[in-house]
């Protein structure tokens, strides 16, 4: 469905923020992006929808070449390419309601939306999709009389509400304590499942990616050195990905933590391997 191959960035700082990156989502796949800080994560996340312009390379996403497209084509296909992001990017002053709306800003053009005139059956699917992500008791709150998880949740319903193909979620947890980042990853997850949307989430916590994501892709220095399940990331390759570490305490920490109720993981594949390449303990 979404086909990355060989992008790279560099930014005119001369920074290489990603070399030769080759990827395939198919539909429906939930991947986890997990690299070190400054391993190029975000700007992964913002050149599939070009919010940062990849230097060469081409992305896909179904029938259309993004790389490709005029700004005016681009943004219809931005549409169907919804964010998600670590600090929600939620209007304060508005409602609930009107933030999850303004998901439907690219389809409604500016007067109509400048007049908060949305169609009937977008405003009925809003309210369905509040109702789904726990939140139809509060649709008249402002924005900013919520709570981290709750905003988390708007931005959630925002995004879905754009019919998107894809969710590009951008360190969707990192504001929120323990419990409620694995709440709102079960729900990314689910919803994911219910409507066969894939996303690619940027986070940090390996704990998370391990336990909510289908598939696990590392970043280090701007190259992809893992791409498997999570049950195949060991913790030589986290100590490929990240440096050293003692990552059987960290992994036993983290086992500590989880609740009773935790989902299990996906059934361990044997084919887990590092990239192409790549030797344990060293990048190619
Ligand atoms: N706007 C920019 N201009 C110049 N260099 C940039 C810019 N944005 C990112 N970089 C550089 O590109 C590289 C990758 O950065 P990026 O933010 O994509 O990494 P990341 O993995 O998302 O990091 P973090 O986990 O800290 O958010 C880094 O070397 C960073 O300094």
């Amino acid at each position: 469905m979404l086909t990355l191959s060989a992008v790279c960035k560099r930014y005119p700082t001369g920074d290489l923020a990603l070399t030769d990156i080759d990827l395939a989502l198919p539909r429906g796949q939930v991947m986890a992006l997990i690299g070190p800080s400054g391993a190029g994560k975000s700007t992964l996340i913002r050149c599939v929808n070009r919010l940062v312009e990849p230097t060469t390379g081409s992305i896909r996403l179904n029938d259309t070449e993004i790389t490709r497209l005029s700004s005016g084509k681009l943004r219809e296909a931005r549409r169907t390419m919804a964010m998600i992001f670590q600090e929600y990017a939620l209007v304060d002053r508005l409602t609930v309601m009107e933030n999850v709306l303004s998901g439907r800003l690219g389809y409604v053009g500016f007067w109509r939306s400048f007049l908060r005139r949305y169609p009937q059956e977008t405003v009925t699917e809003a309210f369905r999709l509040l109702e789904r992500v726990g939140l139809a008791h509060a649709l008249d709150k402002r924005a900013d009389a919520l709570s981290g998880g709750q905003r988390q949740r708007v931005g959630i319903a925002r995004a879905l509400l754009q019919s998107p193909k894809l969710l590009l979620v951008d360190e969707p947890t990192a504001s929120l304590d323990p419990k409620t980042s694995r709440q709102i990853m079960r729900l990314i997850r689910e919803l994911c499942a219910e409507r066969e949307l894939a996303a690619i989430i940027n986070i940090h916590d390996v704990a998370l990616a391990r336990q909510f994501a289908d598939r696990i892709v590392g970043l280090r220095a701007g190259e992809i050195v893992f791409d498997g399940k999570p049950g195949e990331l060991t913790s030589e390759i986290l100590t490929t990905i990240y440096g050293e570490e003692d990552w059987d305490t960290q992994a036993t920490e983290d086992e500590r933590y989880a609740p009773p109720s935790a989902q299990p993981l996906a059934p361990l594949a044997r084919t887990g391997q590092l990239a192409p390449g790549l030797t344990a303990g060293g990048i190619r």
